[in-house]
């Protein structure tokens, strides 16, 4: 299958011959360990910065730092300051958009259009919602009646959890960083981050520009490392962490819940998938083929509301499968900066084996492979990253391994199907939750189907479009809890209600 493959030479991405060197940020400076670990790029192999790992002492550091910030101006800062703040923080990312384009690229090899116009934008936009939200959210009051006849005020009043642990996913790795960080900050938390060992590049960024908006010492702490036995583990059994707010794998979700069980912490995941898309024989053709294409093939498959189940009416199955066989091979693999280019490698090599191992799996499960299934050929330094063909797998039963567990890569398994209620039990039929995307031109039919999903999202003739003022989780294994809009508030809020006798 031939895609499109560039004969440019080797892009921009090149190495200093000294790395440049990623630290911890705790307190309001930037602090060094010992612990390092490399970051290489996937789009080459080449390495791209020497990382600090933290472990236990430094996790201490930090979460002792936002404490005494609690303790300090930022325990009494008004909405009104922590909204400023925060439009500074979102004007400090549009001042450095570039840079941080660049740094979300070198560390994900994704196209620089799309960090562009998603990963940073959202970076921005995450920091404006939140502040625009809390100057406007509403609260809550009763009045009533009590037993002897006097009147009762019942109201609501919010506080801060404390200290925030954000553990972030290396796939969206600003935004998703920053959709945790700015309410958090928002409702007058101090927090500690720990980006994944994949992405450390932005998260290390954002920490310059929280110091230089002005974010006082403490409130915003940033600690490089590993998981299990490293500093995301020390970060979930601190007992000075209120809360952990968690975007991953669906089984380090549930090692998490473990970890925090005797603490009782607050805790919201938005955890793994295996979404579904379905295409109804009336939807707009053309339009169905390139949004399934979008949903089953951004960011390389390696977003969480990626469709890696899809569903054709059958009257149009087979053309329908042609035709995304044929705009899937038109898709130009290359270098981030590279004209044109429509999908960069996954994330490491380590999860390209992981991917890889799964179109071998599907082959021994008796799949047809309509197209893909291997890596492409560059025959240059590319042959070093992590590229793995976009793949269209058909054939399958839907408890065929590849139909049930998340592959979190540019693949899909497309099934005809012969009727709405047929093709809702099989939708439903999974582990996970978190978001399905139904095309069809009868809206009558997207309002039945979509309230019978059992998922936290349902997308109808797009996919991905967020306002985020909307609750965003999944549900099953997909994760607990809403984040977006007061959704969000609720979750990074204590919240105390308080009757008044008048
Ligand atoms: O768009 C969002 O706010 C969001 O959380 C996206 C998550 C994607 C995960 O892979």
């Amino acid at each position: 299958m031939p895609t499109a493959l560039a004969t440019r030479a080797p892009s921009s991405v090149s190495v200093d011959v000294d790395p440049p060197l990623l630290q911890h940020y705790i307190d309001g400076e930037f602090v060094a360990t010992a612990a390092r670990f490399e970051n290489r790029s996937p789009v080459t192999g080449q390495l791209i910065a020497a990382v600090c790992e933290a472990g236990p002492a430094e996790v201490d550091r930090a979460v002792a730092a936002a404490r005494r910030a609690l303790a300090g101006p930022w325990g009494e800062a008004s909405v009104e300051d922590r909204a400023a703040i925060l439009y500074r923080v979102a004007a400090g990312i549009e001042a450095r958009f570039e840079a941080f384009v660049a740094a979300e690229v070198a560390d994900t090899g994704r196209p620089v259009e799309q960090a562009r116009r998603l990963d940073v934008a959202r970076g921005v936009a995450n920091f404006r919602a939140f502040a625009d939200l809390i100057k406007t959210a509403p609260s809550e009051l009763f009045e009533s009646r009590g037993p002897d006849g006097a009147t009762l005020l019942n109201y609501v009043s919010r506080k801060p959890l404390g200290v925030v642990g954000i553990i972030s996913p290396w796939n969206l790795p600003l935004l998703l960083l920053t959709w945790k960080v700015a309410p958090a900050l928002a409702m007058g938390n101090c927090v500690v981050a720990k980006p994944s060992e994949e992405s450390p590049s932005s998260a290390t960024l954002l920490a310059e520009v929280m110091r230089d908006a002005g974010v006082p010492p403490g409130v915003f702490n940033l600690v490089h490392g590993f998981g299990p036995g490293s500093a995301g583990e020390a970060l979930t059994r601190h007992p000075d962490v209120a809360a952990i707010t968690f975007t991953g794998e669906s089984r380090t979700g549930s090692q998490i819940m473990k970890t925090v069980a005797d603490g009782v912490k607050e805790i919201s995941f938005e955890l793994g998938g295996k979404n579904a898309a379905v295409v109804f024989a009336d939807a707009d053709f053309d339009a169905a083929v390139e949004g399934v294409r979008r949903s089953s093939f951004t960011n390389a498959g390696q977003v969480c509301l990626c469709s890696e189940r899809v569903y054709v009416e059958r009257p149009i199955f087979e053309r329908f499968v042609a035709a995304l066989k044929a705009r899937t091979e038109t898709m130009r693999l290359d270098y981030p900066d590279a004209p044109g280019v429509d999908m960069g490698p996954v994330i490491s090599h380590k999860h390209r084996d992981k991917v890889l191992s799964y179109y071998r799996l599907a082959v021994a499960e008796g799949a047809t492979v309509v197209t893909g299934g291997g890596t492409p050929l560059f025959n240059d330094i590319r042959d070093a990253g992590a590229f793995v063909q976009p793949t269209i797998l058909t054939g399958l039963p839907d408890d065929a391994r590849c139909v049930t567990e998340e592959i979190f890569g540019p693949v899909c398994h497309i099934a005809p199907f012969d009727s709405e209620q047929e093709v809702i039990g099989r939708v439903n039929d999974s582990a996970y939750g978190l978001a399905a995307c139904v095309w069809t031109t009868d809206l009558s039919r997207a309002h039945r189907v979509s309230r019978r999903f059992h998922t936290g999202l349902v997308w109808v003739n797009t996919w991905f479009t967020r306002d985020l003022r909307t609750p965003f989780g999944g549900t099953k294994l997909s994760g607990l809890g809403r984040e977006g809009g007061r959704h969000s508030l609720d979750f990074y809020s204590e919240i105390t209600t308080i009757c008044i006798r008048l």
